[in-house]
């Protein structure tokens, strides 16, 4: 309570005292003032004690009273007091607590602040350094600016315009980079596309090799199944034809399609081949006999087709013909390149060779330096004749030109050595290498084709001389020939095919799982009758001579060495 305050009223209780005879109407005044009575009186006693003492009269009880109200009035003070103690006391609390949260921040604050000025230390190091370049660079920019100063207008003008250049420069390197930068991106693209590119390529190339493994057994397969079915046909097969005459041959007679008979001295001989062909057969018939074996030198099989029989028999026709009526020549060739063509996984190159063997001597028909006589080797089974000329050929054509130029050699050897061209042995030699493009495999074969010399016997031909010494060395060739069949017929250990220069060629074509073809041609002709029956022994004589077990690597001669 303001104490001012309570004077004030107290001065205005004391004007009206003298007028307030009862102590009740005292309290009452003061009530009406509104003011706690206690504290008034308190005050009065205080102040007015004495005065008041006399006035008082006959009110007994008033000392205790007052001490009462004394006392409560100084516990509510205690109180108050203990009170605020309380509430100075948590504010106490609340100000350490505050203190020493501020110490911590202070003591962080002032962590940051020695880590800043080590910072500002090393940012004015680091100024000082800049400002000591700057100032480097700026003498030396001065120096540059006193020296451009002192370049001539020329050299000022070229400098500009190097200047500009490198700017110019500078703008297309940033643009080259750009595009390198994309040119890298789109490498990084292609990079990829090449790498999964890599990886279909690596399956790719896995499924190729099973399938080239696939197709290379097929292939083997096929050949081999090919070759049993030739094997189980005979690996030499011997056709009979019989020329075309007006005379009728009565002494023949055609059993059927495998039997001819021939009718002497009331005897008939029977004769059983692979095929008889009459004589009204045509070219196309007589080829369908060897057309099997085409396709065998194709799969790498040593073939040969030989021509025998008696003079004037249709040897030559049968294997050359004529130009309406190609023989087994041409429509070998034709067949042998069409199969070719027809495998076009293979690639093929065939070579073309011609020989002729007269008087136990070995010829070149190719040769462009006239006839050039050649020599037999022999290398274990594989037999070579050095210096042989061979021509690559491409076509019929090729092969037909070829042909011609070997006839006329023939033609014009006969004439020099005043004999006749049947009176040798014309050997045509096609060799076959090829190369699978898949598999890989390669393969080599010859197909021979062979027109024999005359077969009559020298007693008939009553020769003399040149003729006799040919007909000898005919009838030594051919004897051999015989006798290889035989000795093959036989299973003989030894097989003399070096007995002549005949059966040493054809040693390749009549061994191993080679495939050959015999035509006897005889003549209907009734006055041949005894060269006709020769002819006939000698050909059923071979008849289904086995040669050697099948071997995949079949060819084994070398030409041209
Ligand atoms: N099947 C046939 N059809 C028609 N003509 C034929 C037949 N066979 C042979 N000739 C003809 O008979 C003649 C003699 O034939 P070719 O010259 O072929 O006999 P060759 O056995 O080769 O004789 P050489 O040993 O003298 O060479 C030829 O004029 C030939 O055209």
């Amino acid at each position: 309570m303001n104490l001012d305050f309570i004077l004030h009223r107290v001065q205005q209780v004391k004007e009206a005292l003298p007028a307030i005879t009862d102590f009740k109407e005292i309290l009452a005044a003061l009530r009406l003032c509104n003011y706690d009575p206690d504290e008034v009186i308190s005050t009065f006693f205080a102040m007015f004690g004495d005065s008041l003492q006399s006035n008082i009269n006959g009110q007994q009880n008033f000392e205790p009273i007052a001490l009462q109200r004394e006392i409560s009035k100084k516990d509510k003070k205690i109180e108050v007091l203990n009170k605020k103690l309380q509430e100075s006391e948590s504010e106490l609390e609340t100000l350490r607590l505050k203190c020493k949260y501020f110490e911590e921040e202070k003591r962080h604050l002032i962590q940051q602040a020695e880590s800043l000025y080590e910072k500002v230390a090393e940012l004015q190091n680091e100024q000082a350094k800049y400002l000591h370049e700057i100032s480097e660079i700026k003498c030396k920019n001065t120096q540059i600016t006193d020296k451009l100063q002192n370049y001539s207008p020329l050299n000022k003008g070229l400098l500009i315009k190097m200047l500009r250049d490198a700017h110019e420069l500078s703008i297309s390197n940033n643009k080259l980079r750009v595009l390198a930068t994309s040119g890298l991106s789109e490498i990084g693209l292609s990079m990829e596309h090449v790498r999964s590119m890599t990886m279909s390529l690596r399956s790719s190339t896995k499924e190729i090799e099973e399938i080239r493994s696939l197709y290379q057994r097929e292939t083997m397969e096929r050949k081999l199944l090919y070759n049993q079915l030739q094997e189980l046909r005979g690996n030499i097969r011997v056709f009979c034809r019989c020329r075309l005459d007006d005379k009728k041959g009565e002494h023949l007679e055609f059993l059927s399609d495998e039997d001819i008979a021939v009718n002497c001295n009331s005897s008939k001989k029977r004769f059983r081949y692979d095929q008889v062909f009459l004589p009204q057969c045509t070219q196309e018939d007589v080829f369908e006999g060897t057309l099997p074996i085409i396709r065998s030198c194709v799969d790498g099989y040593n073939v040969c087709i030989l021509a025998y029989g008696q003079t004037g028999s249709g040897k030559t026709y049968t294997m050359m013909g004529t130009e309406q009526k190609p023989g087994v020549n041409i429509r070998s060739i034709r067949e042998l390149l069409h199969i070719c063509h027809e495998r076009e996984r293979v690639k093929y190159v065939i070579r073309i060779s011609m020989l002729e063997i007269y008087n136990e001597g070995v010829w070149d028909l190719l040769s462009h330096d006239g006839n050039k006589q050649l020599e037999i080797r022999s290398h274990g089974k594989v037999v070579t004749l050095p210096g042989l000329t061979e021509m690559e050929v491409l076509n019929e054509e090729d092969i037909k030109r070829i042909m011609s130029f070997g006839e006329k050699n023939r033609t014009v050897a006969s004439t020099k050595m005043n004999t006749e061209s049947s009176r040798s042995h014309l050997i045509v030699i096609f060799t076959l290498n090829g190369v699978d493009t898949i598999s890989g495999i390669a393969s080599s074969s010859t197909l021979t084709l062979c027109d024999l010399a005359g077969s009559e016997r020298i007693s008939k031909t009553e020769a003399i001389g040149q003729r006799l010494v040919e007909a000898a060395a005919i009838n030594k060739s051919l004897t051999a020939l015989g006798q290889v069949f035989t000795a093959l017929k036989t299973n003989s250990l030894h097989v003399p095919y070096r007995n002549s220069k005949l059966t040493h060629l054809l040693q390749p074509s009549l061994s191993g799982q080679a495939k050959a073809c015999v035509f006897v041609n005889i003549s209907p002709d009734v006055k041949d009758l005894g060269e006709t029956l020769s002819s006939l022994q000698f050909g059923s004589s071979i008849q289904q001579i086995a040669l050697g077990k099948p071997n995949p690597q079949s060819s084994n001669i070398k030409l041209g060495h």
